[in-house]
This record gives C-alpha cells, sequence and structure tokens, in this order.
C-alpha cells in the first residue's frame, strides 16, 4: 500500500511537486488561472527538483547502498556513529540559534521541539548503536570530527552566526530532508529484508513519523521564511542548500573511507 503510494507518488511528481499535493488542489480549490497555478511552485519544489542530481548520488552511495541491504561493514558504521555523533552536537547549536532568532513564539517553541528530539530521539539511536556495538559515550563524546566533518559543521555554524533565519534554516534543511528520503527510500526497497538487518533501527528512526513531522516542520518554514523575496536572495538560500547536500555526499564518503587528518 505505502510502495504502490511511493510509485505513483513519483511518477506524479514533476506535475505535482515535490510534496505532492498543492498545484491541482490549489487550481481545485480557488478559482485562480488554472495555467498560472500549475506553473507556480513553492520554493522548497524549487529546491527539491534541482536537488535531484546530487541526492541521487547520496543515495546510490555504497555506504547508503550498504546500510539498505545491510552488508555495510560494521567498522565502518562504527566509525560514522563516532562522527555523526559528534556532527549532531553541533548540529543541536542550530536548532538552538533558531530558538534564539525565530521570529515569533510558535517559532520558537518549534524550534525547541526539535532540538530536544535532535537531542533525545536521533543521539539516542547512535547510544544504542554504541552500547550494542560496544563503543562507550566516552568513546562518543571524545571523537575528534575529521576535516570534513568540520568543514560541514563549521560552514553552518558560520551561516547561522552570520546570516538571515532564511539563510540558517536553507543550511540545515537537507540533511533532515535527504536523510527522511533516504529512511522512506531504504525501507520501501528492502521491505522483505528489513528484520534481519542490522541497521534496521537507523532505518526505522528515519522514516518515522517522529523524524517525518519534523522534517515537515522545517519545509514549511523554509517556504513561510522565502516568501516575498526576490530571485537574488531565493539564489543564496538554493546555493546554502545545495551545499549542505554536497557536503551530505562528502560525509557518507568519508565514513565510508574511514578518512582522517594525515596526522
Ligand atoms: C551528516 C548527517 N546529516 C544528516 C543527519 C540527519 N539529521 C541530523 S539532525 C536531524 C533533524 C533532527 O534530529 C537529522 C535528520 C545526520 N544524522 N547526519
Amino acid at each position: 500500500m505505502e510502495g504502490g503510494f511511493f510509485i505513483l507518488r513519483m511518477l506524479l511528481l514533476p506535475l505535482l511537486g515535490a510534496k505532492g499535493e498543492t498545484s491541482l488542489q490549489t487550481a481545485f480549490g480557488f478559482p485562480v488561472n488554472k495555467e498560472e497555478s500549475l506553473l507556480k511552485r513553492s520554493f522548497t519544489e524549487r529546491l527539491y527538483q534541482n536537488v535531484q542530481p546530487i541526492w541521487e548520488k547520496n543515495h546510490n552511495h555504497p555506504f547508503v547502498v550498504g546500510l539498505g541491504n545491510g552488508t555495510l561493514e560494521r567498522d565502518k558504521f562504527i566509525y560514522y556513529l563516532k562522527q555523526d555523533y559528534v556532527y549532531l552536537v553541533e548540529y543541536a547549536k542550530l536548532f538552538a540559534m533558531g530558538v534564539v532568532k525565530a521570529g515569533n513564539l510558535g517559532m520558537m517553541t518549534r524550534f525547541a521541539a526539535v532540538l530536544h528530539e535532535s537531542l533525545h530521539f536521533e543521539m539516542e539511536l547512535h547510544r544504542q548503536y554504541a552500547a550494542e556495538f560496544g563503543v562507550t559515550r566516552t568513546d562518543l563524546e571524545a571523537t575528534q570530527p575529521t576535516p570534513i566533518n568540520l568543514a560541514y559543521t563549521s560552514y553552518m555554524l558560520q551561516v547561522a552566526a552570520n546570516g538571515s533565519l532564511a539563510e540558517l534554516v536553507a543550511c540545515l534543511l537537507p540533511c533532515a530532508w535527504d536523510y527522511w528520503e533516504i529512511g522512506k527510500l531504504l525501507k520501501v526497497n528492502h521491505r522483505d529484508t528489513l528484520e534481519a538487518n542490522p541497521y534496521k533501527k537507523w532505518i526505522e528512526t528515519y522514516s518515522s513519523e517522529t523524524f517525518g513531522s519534523g522534517t515537515q516542520w522545517l519545509i514549511d518554514l523554509m517556504d513561510q521564511l522565502a516568501s516575498g523575496k526576490s530571485e537574488t536572495e531565493l539564489a543564496v538560500l538554493e546555493r546554502h542548500f545545495q551545499i549542505a547536500s554536497k557536503y551530505e555526499y562528502l560525509f557518507w564518503d568519508m565514513n565510508d573511507k574511514k578518512q582522517d587528518w594525515p596526522v
């Protein structure tokens, strides 16, 4: 059922847009020019469509493929767990900066909620896997970030410190959104072998409702913050979105190769 819907959504995507909604519903719901409403894409639909070459590369990366079919070597996963743990510590600060930069109390409350989710739900997954794979919490927390890890988080934190709230959201969105895409893709494509997959919990977490609703909120927030901006300003936001998406690729690749500082 879910798989059928997924395939249908993929086929209709060019017409309906990234979230598989709105254009037709808008034409349906409001007496507007149908052609105009079909042509009008939300900003996140534009981001989604233009980023596909990068995300496809992410989805086909051997590390991601190995998570899906369960063949990823244990030592590579442990390397990833440790790097990702310290990545998440830095990433959580972006949500905290969202709390500070939020335009109203509702937005502030949601940023605090996703911050809480990240610290207690997502990082808990890493702590559980670490315990299962014999990595202590001290080891996790003492991990030194690799050059790519440091570059990725430094980029986002620099934008968060110096840019607008819209820029901050454009930077942090690919991370949540592409993981959600990956979680759902792996779950659908490996439905039959999931039970025996050692990375099942990882797949279940990132395809979960909890995770999806937080990500959907960020997507909607991006549209809200982009509304009324000039093309020049939108291009800046899209550049952050694309750079963060490319860092996602580098992050998979770094863990797959267990890349680190030369000395
Ligand atoms: C390199 C890297 N990129 C993305 C994520 C996924 N992620 C990080 S924060 C967040 C949202 C709230 O928890 C999500 C989905 C990750 N773990 N590691």
